[in-house]
Order: C-alpha cells, then sequence, then structure tokens
C-alpha cells in the first residue's frame, strides 16, 4: 500500500507490558476502516503511535510512502493527518468558530512582522480562515453556535466541535477516538450520517476507533480487531460479526 497509513510488525512497550504487539494493518485512500476491541487492547495507544505521542520500540509507520515515526505531532498533522480524542480536547473559553480558526493556523507559516504589522495580505487571509471556518461549522449545524464558548456548548455538540476542530487542519486522514460515547441513538444516526457524508466530500480516509456496534457496524468498509494489542481478526463488517475469535473477545452475546 503505497498510498494512505500502512503499519507494519509495530510493537510498544511500557516496562514490562506489550500494549501493541506486531501489529500490521493500513487504512487505503479514502477507506472507513474501524480498529474495534476490549478496553485497554490498545485502541488509543495505537493513535499516538500514529500521531507521534509515542514512538514504536519496533516496526515501521508510513503515511503516503513517508515514515512517522521520529516527527513531532504538529509535523504529523501537516502531514494530513488528524484525530480526536477520547475526552474532549477544546479550548473550552475561546467561542466556537476561535477554536476552529485556531485549528485552522496550523498551516499558516506566518512571520511576526506579517502578523503585527496586520496589512492587507493577512487581512485577507483571516477574511479566507473565517469563510472558511464558517463553512465547515455550518456543515455540522454549529454556525448558530460560532460566538458560544466553546465549554457553554452541550455534549453532543461538543464532540461535533472536535471534528470540525481536526478537519480545520485539512486531513487525508481522519483518526475518530470513540466520536459517539455519551451520544443518544439520534445523535448517533447523524454522526454516523455525517462520518459518511465528510469522508466523501473532502475525500478523506478514516480509521474509527468506536465501542458502539451499531455504528461502527453501520459504516466502516473493512475492520481490524485487536485483543491485548495484537490483531484477532480482520474483514467486513460480516465477517467480523460471524468470526468466532471475535465474539469471544469481545462481541460476546450482542452479535448473535
Ligand atoms: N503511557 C502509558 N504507560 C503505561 N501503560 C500505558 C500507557 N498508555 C497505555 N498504557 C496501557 O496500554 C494498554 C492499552 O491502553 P489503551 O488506552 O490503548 O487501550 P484502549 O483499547 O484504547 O482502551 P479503551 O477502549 O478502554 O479506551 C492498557 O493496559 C493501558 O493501561
Amino acid at each position: 500500500m503505497s498510498s494512505g497509513l500502512e503499519l507494519k510488525d509495530v510493537t510498544i512497550r511500557f516496562g514490562g507490558l506489550k500494549a501493541v504487539g506486531d501489529l500490521s494493518f493500513g487504512v487505503g485512500q479514502g477507506e472507513l476502516v474501524g480498529l474495534i476491541g476490549p478496553n485497554g487492547a490498545g485502541k488509543t495507544t495505537v493513535f499516538n503511535l500514529i500521531t507521534g505521542v509515542y514512538t514504536p520500540t519496533a516496526g515501521q509507520i508510513h503515511f503516503e510512502g513517508i515514515s512517522v515515526p521520529g516527527k513531532k505531532p504538529h509535523e504529523i498533522t501537516r502531514m494530513g493527518i488528524a484525530r480526536t480524542f477520547q475526552n474532549i480536547r477544546l479550548f473550552s473559553s475561546l467561542s466556537v468558530l476561535d477554536n476552529v480558526r485556531a485549528a485552522m493556523m496550523t498551516h499558516l507559516k506566518r512571520g511576526i512582522l506579517h502578523s503585527l504589522t496586520r496589512g492587507p495580505v493577512f487581512q485577507k487571509e483571516e477574511a479566507a480562515i473565517e469563510a472558511e471556518a464558517l463553512e465547515l461549522l455550518d456543515i455540522f449545524g454549529l454556525a448558530d453556535a460560532r460566538d458560544k464558548n466553546a465549554k457553554d456548548m452541550n455534549y453532543g455538540d461538543q464532540r461535533r466541535l472536535e471534528i470540525v476542530r481536526a478537519l480545520a487542519t485539512k486531513p487525508k486522514l481522519l483518526l475518530l477516538d470513540e466520536p459517539a460515547a455519551g451520544m443518544n441513538p439520534s445523535e448517533k444516526d447523524d454522526l454516523m450520517n455525517l462520518i459518511r457524508f465528510i469522508k466523501e466530500r473532502y475525500n478523506l480516509a478514516v480509521l474509527l476507533v468506536e465501542h458502539d456496534m451499531k455504528v461502527v457496524m453501520g459504516i466502516c468498509e473493512r475492520i481490524a480487531v485487536i485483543e491485548y494489542g495484537c490483531k484477532i481478526a480482520e474483514g467486513t463488517p460480516k465477517q467480523i460479526q460471524c468470526d468466532p475469535k471475535v465474539i469471544e473477545a469481545y462481541l460476546g452475546v450482542a452479535a448473535e
């Protein structure tokens, strides 16, 4: 797989604990892949490895043919990988619009003089950023909340704003860590439609970690299952739901 994300025999140890072991899988361009497994299986650790928070003890991670380990998180963001977090991480005292604007700055390479003088080029750039931020907020139904403090939004809206912020960095690959957590059934349905929509609209690849099996089985094209950091199965939602190893390790009676 020359384009997209590729993990090959990736291992990370924390002292005596092998949190991820010899893990290989990939996400092709424009693909929507699920990564599932029991609590503590290593899913968030995989996200932390892909985004440069951790460096693997062994193995390789490539994105569009470029090696990822050793790069800093902001360099990886610039390569086109964005993520959301299991525990929402917004600038809670900033407005909704400023949260998105701040994320958009990742791609700007402004000199201090340029920012201080606030000349016509600066003004034009600012106007373009605001227009783009508002367009994204509009798609997510959050444009009316633009001036609200992020902390004053309800939980579902905060989760959506997290995705908007990730999209604002113009990713090619979006990593979503439990985006449906705490959502009610109708919010989950909206979320599924939204993920499908943004994937098409922005030609995104998506890697989804999620415990809600209706969401995972409903939107993923392919699913990798891990247990104790090791892959125990990979396949289409249908194959995964019928896999005895997955049923035993994770799905249990829910899949029957
Ligand atoms: N920085 C760290 N130091 C030590 N152990 C860690 C560290 N990060 C993760 N772990 C351990 O690695 C294992 C995998 O954790 P991880 O959070 O990746 O699981 P998860 O599959 O995301 O779980 P959940 O579904 O509950 O979010 C756990 O045993 C966890 O305690």
